[in-house]
């Protein structure tokens, strides 16, 4: 078993939002492993980071993501910072993964809001945001079959670009090692 498709991105690229909808439009479920890891740990991401701290986060990130590899058919949505792991990027190497880009100013636009976020709730988000997508653009790159841009792109219109790549490309052919 193993999901239709993979989605990855820095925050606010739209992962939950454009995750749910590419399954509603393919017909099959949706999983999050953010989801995941706060049934896991029983408390909010917040909780975790702030209570645990972040490499416990991380170890039940990477652990979250290969049981939902393994265990889901449908639309997977990835917690923004799992390609950190190399043992993650490792395991994706053999699957379909739609890599969401999202722009310095409208990531921070689409986050600026929300409390949920515990690395972007310093005190210069934008700063971080940066950080974050200068340390993480190759690692989502080396495991993307398909990047969309997302910043002045509906979440239709992404959805329906994601749905055509994957027709173009149903079945990827599993990389060298795999
Ligand atoms: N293409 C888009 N255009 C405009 N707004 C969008 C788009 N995609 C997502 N959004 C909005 O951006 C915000 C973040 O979206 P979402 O929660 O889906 O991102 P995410 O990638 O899952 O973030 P996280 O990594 O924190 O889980 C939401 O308010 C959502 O409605
Ligand atoms: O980009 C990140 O590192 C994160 C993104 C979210 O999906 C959550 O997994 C958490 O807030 C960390
Ligand atoms: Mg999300």
């Amino acid at each position: 078993m193993s999901p239709v498709a993979v989605v990855v991105g820095p925050p606010g690229a739209g992962k939950t939002t454009i995750g749910e909808a590419l399954a509603a439009a393919l017909g099959v479920g949706f999983r999050d492993t953010d989801a995941d890891v706060v049934a896991t740990a029983g408390k909010p991401v917040t909780d975790i980071f702030t209570e645990d701290g972040e490499p416990a986060f991380r170890a039940l990130e990477a652990a979250a993501v290969a049981t939902a590899l393994a265990e889901h058919d449908g639309v997977l949505a990835l917690g923004g910072g799992s390609v950190l792991a190399d043992s993650t990027r490792a395991l994706l190497a053999a699957h379909t993964v739609v890599f969401l880009n999202v722009g310095l100013a409208e990531g921070v636009r689409r986050t600026g809001l929300s409390t949920a976020r515990p690395l972007l709730a310093g005190v210069n988000p934008r700063a971080t945001f940066k950080e974050l997508l200068d340390a993480r653009l190759p690692l989502y790159r080396e495991i993307a079959t398909v990047e969309v841009p997302t910043d002045s792109a509906t979440p239709e219109e992404i959805v329906d670009h994601i749905v055509g790549a994957l027709r173009a490309a149903p079945h990827q052919t599993p990389r060298p090692n795999q």
